[in-house]
């Protein structure tokens, strides 16, 4: 049973990460007719670049973020950014998104100038989070524990990143419990998500080397979470 505490954690969490979406003009996107590299390239930057706005708002109302060191506010966002997008875009990869976006979002993704190298395990993620049929509380507290992880680089204030990430991670295991009685490694499984967002987070970073080599544009707030350009 969860205390009041958590009961009002949950809500404001679960509120943030419904509220804080891809606007639907903007998801529209990927279902124009072109499908170059070049043109799945820029409208992948696109989602991106709306993601990275999303994922800002939905972190301000983490509660106890913005208590947080200024600059260990900064880090951490530039630290979880990419592990951010895996999980939305594996959520929205997954719950089948209206009017076939998930084969066109795949289908991008697929062509966009990404070498088969990295494709091939951020397509195996994807789909076991897919074998995860998490529900939404679970994808919002995973993308919480993701974004509060203490040790991101140049974060000063681990201690207190820490006290916030082991609420949200008390939280997410009594939620396993509730939504997933029959497997008490549930929560284990999901946690092992993380362990494998590291490595994309890796991979990613040699991604975006190979675009640049290609001379791929991105923009203003991607070049400044990503320090990159
Ligand atoms: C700069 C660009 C080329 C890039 O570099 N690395 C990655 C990148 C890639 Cl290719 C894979 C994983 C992570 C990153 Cl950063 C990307 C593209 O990042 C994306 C971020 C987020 C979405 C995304 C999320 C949700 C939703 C929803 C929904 O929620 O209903 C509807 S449409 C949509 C679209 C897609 C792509």
């Amino acid at each position: 049973s969860f205390t009041k505490e958590q009961q009002a954690l949950m809500k404001v969490i679960i509120d943030a990460y419904n509220k804080h979406q891809i606007p639907q003009d903007v998801a529209k996107k990927l279902l124009q007719d072109k499908y170059s590299t070049e043109e799945n390239f820029l409208l992948l930057t696109e989602m991106a670049t709306s993601q990275v706005q999303v994922l800002v708002e939905f972190t301000k109302n983490i509660p106890g973020f913005l208590s947080l060191d200024r600059e260990d506010q900064i880090a951490l966002l530039k630290g979880s950014a990419v592990e951010a997008m895996f999980l939305r875009s594996a959520q929205a990869l997954n719950k089948k998104m209206p009017i076939g976006h998930t084969e066109v979002l795949e289908e991008r993704i697929r062509k966009s100038g990404i070498s088969e190298e990295f494709i091939k395990p951020m397509f195996n993620f994807y789909k076991s989070i897919g074998e995860l049929h998490m529900v939404l509380e679970e994808q919002a507290l995973l993308t919480t524990i993701t974004i509060l992880t203490p040790d991101r680089p140049y974060v000063k204030d681990q201690p207190a990143v820490e006290r916030l990430q082991e609420t949200a991670l008390d939280l997410l295991r009594k939620m396993c419990v509730l939504h997933h009685p029959q497997e008490p490694q549930y929560f284990a499984r999901l946690l092992g998500r993380l362990t494998e967002l590291r490595t994309l987070s890796h991979y990613h970073a040699e991604m975006l080397a190979s675009w640049r080599v290609n001379d791929h544009k991105f923009t203003p707030l991607l070049c400044e979470i990503w320090d990159v350009q």
